[in-house]
């Protein structure tokens, strides 16, 4: 398909002979010789590009630009100016014309101008695409309500400079979410850099966060930078931060007010520009209070407060992350992708998960390749989900029908087992028929 252009202009004879040069250039043509015509094709045939004149009886050139731009606002528009006319030029330019081109037109300069201009519009379609495969590979999976309400919030900070604290239980996704605000900021060219505040110790701290010249630091020859330097334009993740020591706090919270550090063992002072975005998995309200974590520090991270809810309260997320980890376990194993049985899924989605999702992930990437059949059911999975004691038992299904079907598919498993997986002996001591067996252990019976 060739890329249509609408030139628009009030003399023919320009319409004729632009026409004709530009279709000998492989260009579709279609013509308009004033604004509201122009507008009115514009809705209909969505044309490419515009080639624009100024000067047209009616409504000119600039107020059709406007009203292209209200519409059509990704449309590219040249202009077509009379010689020298400035202040018509800075007027389109604020109005998102592409270009201007003065009459008399030399058709080189149109065409060059004419393929920057659709190379432009094709690269900002490409970049829309992208943004939008970015947001649909960056968002938390699942479609609960404490998730979407999550995936609003991650949307609606990520454009903004502020900093987030994210709160949640071990486990729950709170890099996940860090990661996700991070690409889906105007910062997400630049790298997001970690710091776990938990994993560093005290005694390297300074040389973690700051870096250190060359000969500074015993044992070490070179220069290193630190994270504060390596995030600049970025984003740095204080992981654990409720675990850091009150030391490393007033350093981290001078860094934080100053924006400036000097490496250790250097007299330069740098000025960094982060985003912030911390994770605890601590109260931090109740260490201040125990007089473990300072207040100061905690206003200062805590400008938008995200809570990422444990995965017991998601509890209808959890086929859609099985069958995220399943596909992923497939597809890094090589293997047909094996799927979970119903009754199996209920003891899934009955289960507290302590480790929240990574607990969830682990098991079912243990599953995947330990499980030689293609359906997982209720006899692989381990033995604590049905522990009583941690609550994942089937006494915890809070449907009748599906507790009375997992547990008769676990009832018959065991008898299974106890009669040497001998159906028909098994259906004589339990009193079915064989066909009852089989079907049960299928999952298809209701
Ligand atoms: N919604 C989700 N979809 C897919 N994977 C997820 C989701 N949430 C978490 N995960 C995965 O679970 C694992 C744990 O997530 P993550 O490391 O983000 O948790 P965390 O809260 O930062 O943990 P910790 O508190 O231990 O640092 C990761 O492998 C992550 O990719």
């Amino acid at each position: 398909m060739f890329p249509s252009i609408l030139i628009v202009d009030d003399e023919p004879s320009i319409l004729q002979s632009l026409s004709g040069l530009l279709i000998d250039e492989g260009f579709e043509i279609i013509t308009a010789s004033n604004g509201y015509e122009a507008l009115k094709i514009i809705d209909s045939e969505a044309p490419d590009l515009v080639l624009l004149d100024i000067w047209m009886p009616g409504i000119d050139g600039i107020e059709t630009l406007k009203e292209i731009k209200k519409n059509s606002s990704s449309l590219p528009v040249i202009i077509i100016t009379g010689h020298g006319n400035v202040e018509t030029a800075v007027k389109a330019t604020k109005l998102g014309a592409f270009d201007l081109i003065e009459k008399p037109l030399n058709i080189d300069k149109v065409i060059v101008s004419i393929n920057n201009a659709l190379d432009f519009r094709r690269l900002e379609e490409e970049n829309r695409y992208l943004r939008k495969k970015i947001i649909e590979k960056h968002s938390i999976s699942g479609g609960s309500a404490p998730v979407q309400a999550l995936n609003l919030q991650i949307a609606t900070v990520a454009p903004t400079e502020s900093w987030v604290l994210i709160k949640g239980e071990n486990g729950t996704g709170k890099e996940l979410v860090a990661r996700t605000i991070h690409q889906l900021s105007p910062r997400a060219e630049a790298p997001m850099i970690d710091v776990n505040c938990a994993a560093i110790p005290e005694t390297r701290i300074e040389n973690e966060l700051f870096g250190h010249e060359k000969g500074a630091v015993t044992g070490s020859n070179v220069k290193m930078r630190g994270k504060f330097e390596l995030a600049n334009s970025g984003t740095i993740f204080l992981d654990e931060i409720g675990d850091m020591s009150l030391a490393t706090q007033a350093k981290i919270l001078r860094v934080l007010d100053e924006k400036k550090f000097q490496r250790v063992g250097g007299g330069r002072v740098l000025t960094t520009d982060v985003r912030v975005i911390a994770a605890t998995n601590k109260d931090l309200e109740a260490e201040i209070e125990k007089g473990r974590f300072r207040e100061d520090l905690y206003y200062r991270l805590n400008v938008v407060p995200i809570e990422v809810p444990p995965l017991r309260e998601r509890a209808e997320d959890i086929p859609t992350l099985v069958d995220i980890f399943l596909g992923e376990a497939a597809a890094n194993n090589r293997e047909k992708r094996k799927t979970v049985n119903p009754d199996a899924m209920e003891i899934l989605k009955v289960y507290p998960w302590p480790g929240n999702v990574r607990e969830l992930k682990n098991l079912i990437e243990r599953l995947a390749i330990m499980v030689s059949d293609e359906i997982i059911g209720v006899a692989d999975l381990p033995a604590n989900l049905l522990d009583p004691k941690v609550g994942g038992n089937l006494f915890s299904i809070a449907d009748l029908q599906q507790a009375r079907t997992a547990f008769e598919s676990e009832y018959i498993r065991k008898q299974l087992a106890a009669h040497g997986n001998d159906i028909d002996k098994t259906a004589h001591a339990i009193g079915v028929e064989p066909d009852y067996i089989t079907t049960a252990l299928e999952g298809t019976r209701d």
